[in-house]
């Protein structure tokens, strides 16, 4: 998540800076008709489209749905307000938690004190969609896709383990000091999301990684080693598909190796979404070497466009759904990207129920410095 409001020259990157008018992460504006690159590339709710592994007959009986979804939307359905003024670039006034309560700390992605209530069964297509995630989770590691040079995504990489473990951490790690915030910029423009950094800080509102945050002063955490672990596998696991099991395949190709020293971790509720955009405040060396950006998805799924330009209109779009890592380096280090939506209600039910996490998308994105 870099380079929003860079207009500028980074020094010997001309060829690269053919591409860098990359705009600040604001308002999703869409102009026309995106092209879709998957067939799955859909977000769509009740998903019709599959062969149903529990029957509507045989469900009947169990299926009571909605309630604690209407309860949850009328709590956390408040639209970021790009008119209101901002003092100070982070604004922690927003962090209320889903029941309004207001936290002294960042604000919470997990749902204070919903577990306490009559928890009701989930509806017939989730519990079709989650049976049918469980099973892509079996074909881990298998389930790669290569959406061009430099650029793969893994599809369910992440186990269900790792992902409780995942929201758990970035939960606590959001509510202690330097935790989750919603950035803006001194014009009073706010982002679609929550965020906050591990290892250095980057600020939106200058571009640039900083060992403190510039608005509360705060000391970003560290990257926990689970998190560093699976981020080398991922890259690992990645350069082994594109190789294809074929040593000599051409060297170029692979995604070249990174232990990060940054994490940015966003958080989208409903109607979070991120314009589009290239990360290249990271130092003249790693792009130069265009070490790869990994993303982890968390929670419910995002509508994804990545493109050669800023252009809407030109731009491919992926659905990355829980548990998927997406990886861009190499030839497609400096690749617009950003989400234009996130699909509602998306959400595995098994990491609902096992983390309490609130309607919304968690996404970490790895870089070194
Ligand atoms: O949420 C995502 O998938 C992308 C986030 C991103 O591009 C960033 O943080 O720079
Ligand atoms: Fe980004």
């Amino acid at each position: 998540m870099s380079g929003y409001r860079r207009q500028g020259n980074r020094g010997g990157f001309d060829s690269r800076n053919k591409l860098s008018n990359a705009g600040p992460r604001m308002e999703w504006k869409p102009k026309g008709k995106v092209d879709v690159s998957l067939e799955s590339a859909s977000c769509s709710q009740n998903d019709k489209s599959s062969n149903m592994l529990i029957t509507e007959e045989s469900a009947a009986k169990d299926v009571v749905c909605g309630v604690d979804d209407l309860k949850l939307a009328s709590v956390s359905g408040n639209d970021d307000d790009n008119s209101q003024k901002v003092k100070q670039f982070g604004d922690k006034s927003q962090n209320e938690d889903v029941n309004g309560r207001l936290s002294h700390t960042g604000f919470d992605i997990c749902q204070k004190g919903v577990s306490s209530v009559i928890k009701l069964k989930p509806p017939l297509h989730k519990i079709n969609r989650d049976i049918r995630n469980q099973n892509k989770q079996s074909m881990k590691g298998k389930n790669i896709i290569f959406l061009r040079p430099g650029m793969v995504l893994m599809k369910g990489y992440i186990s269900f383990d790792d992902q409780v473990s995942i929201v758990k951490t970035c939960r606590d790690l959001g509510i202690s000091a330097g935790g989750f915030y919603q950035p803006g910029y001194s014009s009073g423009t706010k982002l679609h999301l929550k965020m906050f950094c591990l290892g250095k800080n980057w600020d939106p509102e200058s571009s640039k990684y900083t060992e403190f945050r510039p608005f509360d002063k705060s000391k970003p955490q560290e990257i926990p080693e689970k998190f560093q672990g699976i981020v080398k596998k991922a890259i690992q696991d990645s350069n082994e598909f594109i190789q294809g099991g074929n040593r000599s395949s051409d060297e170029g190709r692979l995604i070249p190796t990174m232990s990060p020293d940054i994490c940015i971790v966003n958080f989208y509720n409903k109607s979070g979404r991120l314009g589009l955009h290239q990360d290249k405040d990271e130092s003249e060396t790693s792009l130069r070497k265009e070490l790869p950006v990994v993303s982890f998805s968390l929670g419910d799924s995002a509508e994804f466009l990545y493109g050669e330009t800023r252009s809407i209109d030109e731009a491919e779009k992926v659905i990355l759904e829980s548990g998927d890592v997406l990886i861009f380096g190499g030839k497609s280090r400096l690749i617009y990207h950003g989400v234009t939506s996130i699909c509602p209600d998306t959400a595995p039910t098994l990491l609902i129920e096992a983390t309490d996490m609130s309607p919304g998308r968690l996404n970490l994105t790895f870089r070194k410095f």
